[in-house]
């Protein structure tokens, strides 16, 4: 028996998550900020700008927040990190709705992960989830199979929602682990860009690896000192989606650090990217969280310093090479 599921925000992600509830037996509203995504989508059965190929049966597209909100008994967060707050804001949510969150971000000044923005909108902890894992969009879309995470602070409602989006080929797990499953979302995103960076600059596996298993480290003691499970970071929603980011060259965050490897500028590599790659903004806001929590995380903050032009990707790769050697944990 399905649900009446919204997802707000039908760029990749939203309309692939769409995609599975539909499949998964609910009924589904799609919200587009744009009237003439929610229209083509009606008319076409397509999303015309994001995924263009997939058909979404069983999913009826709207661009009125109100009407795409009322009696939803699930709604789905799909805009980035950096918006979901000013979206909240304009939006009415169905009182008793189950909220599910699946931006990959921290939000700037605030330095709160997309739950706490959630929770902060007046929304019972209880009722928020998260979902994260290795989730590219275009694979979910051509219905490969793949697994997630869904975590949320009462165990019950998470597997509520993992039931909702189970299908064939999408296996959601569930966890109570919130804050860890979303810093390890949050923070693949900036690691994926300094992988990018060292591809664009022609290294192979070795580099990349090096960066991986670093990168994960210094996300895991982000973690901790928020209260995390680090098992979190061993997962799927860990090092299951670093590896499938990091590794894809369908990520827009490696794509965008491929660029900024090769040489284009922020903006350059802003105008080439196919989405939003959440890492450029998030990544300031992570260091900013880091030093808060007196947390060392010598790569994130490389890569803050590129994107701000401080220093080039091979300054980079150079000084993070230069720093003294150590236990490895
Ligand atoms: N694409 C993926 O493979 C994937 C997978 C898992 C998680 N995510 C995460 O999901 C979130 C959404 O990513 P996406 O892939 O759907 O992004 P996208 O770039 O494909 O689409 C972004 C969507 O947000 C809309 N948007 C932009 N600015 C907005 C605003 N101010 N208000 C409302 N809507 C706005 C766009 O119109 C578009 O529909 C991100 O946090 C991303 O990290 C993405
Ligand atoms: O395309 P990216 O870099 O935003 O990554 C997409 C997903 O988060 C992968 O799980």
């Amino acid at each position: 028996m399905g649900v009446r599921a919204t997802v707000m925000g039908a760029g990749a992600w939203g309309t692939a998550f769409a995609m599975i509830l539909a499949t998964a037996g609910n009924e589904v509203t799609l919200w587009a900020r744009r009237p003439e995504i929610a229209e083509g989508i009606n008319n076409t059965g397509c999303n015309p700008d994001y995924l263009t190929g997939t058909h979404l049966p069983g999913v009826t597209a709207t661009a009125d927040p109100d009407a795409a909100l009322t009696g939803a008994e699930v709604v789905v967060l799909a805009v980035p990190a950096q918006q979901l707050r000013a979206n909240l804001a304009g939006w009415t949510m169905p009182a008793e709705a189950i909220v599910v969150s699946l931006a990959k971000g921290i939000e700037v000044g605030t330095l709160q992960t997309m739950g706490q923005v959630v929770h902060e909108h007046g929304i019972l902890r209880d009722r928020i989830t998260v979902v994260s894992g290795p989730n590219l969009a275009d694979e979910i879309a051509a219905r490969q199979p793949a697994t997630t995470v869904v975590a949320g602070w009462d165990r019950a409602v998470a597997e509520q929602v993992g039931a909702v989006c189970r299908t064939p080929w999408f296996r959601p797990y569930t966890s109570i682990d919130v804050i860890g499953c979303e810093i390890a979302g949050a923070t693949k995103n900036a690691i994926a860009l300094a992988v990018g960076m060292g591809m664009g600059r022609g290294f192979g596996a070795n580099s990349m690896a090096s960066l991986i298993t670093r990168g994960l480290a210094e996300s895991t003691r982000l973690g901790e000192s928020l209260g995390a499970d680090p098992h979190t970071f061993a997962g799927l929603a860990g090092m299951g989606d670093l590896v499938a980011t990091c590794m894809s060259p369908l990520s827009r965050n490696r794509s965008f650090g491929e660029h900024l490897g090769r040489g284009l500028s922020v903006a350059e590599a802003t105008t080439a990217s196919r989405g939003v790659a959440e890492g450029v903004r998030s990544s300031t806001s992570i260091l900013a969280l880091a030093h808060r929590q007196d947390v060392e995380m010598p790569i994130v903050e490389r890569v803050v310093q590129v994107l701000a032009g401080e220093l080039s990707p091979d300054e980079a790769i150079r000084t993070l090479m230069a720093r003294e050697t150590k236990p490895e944990r």
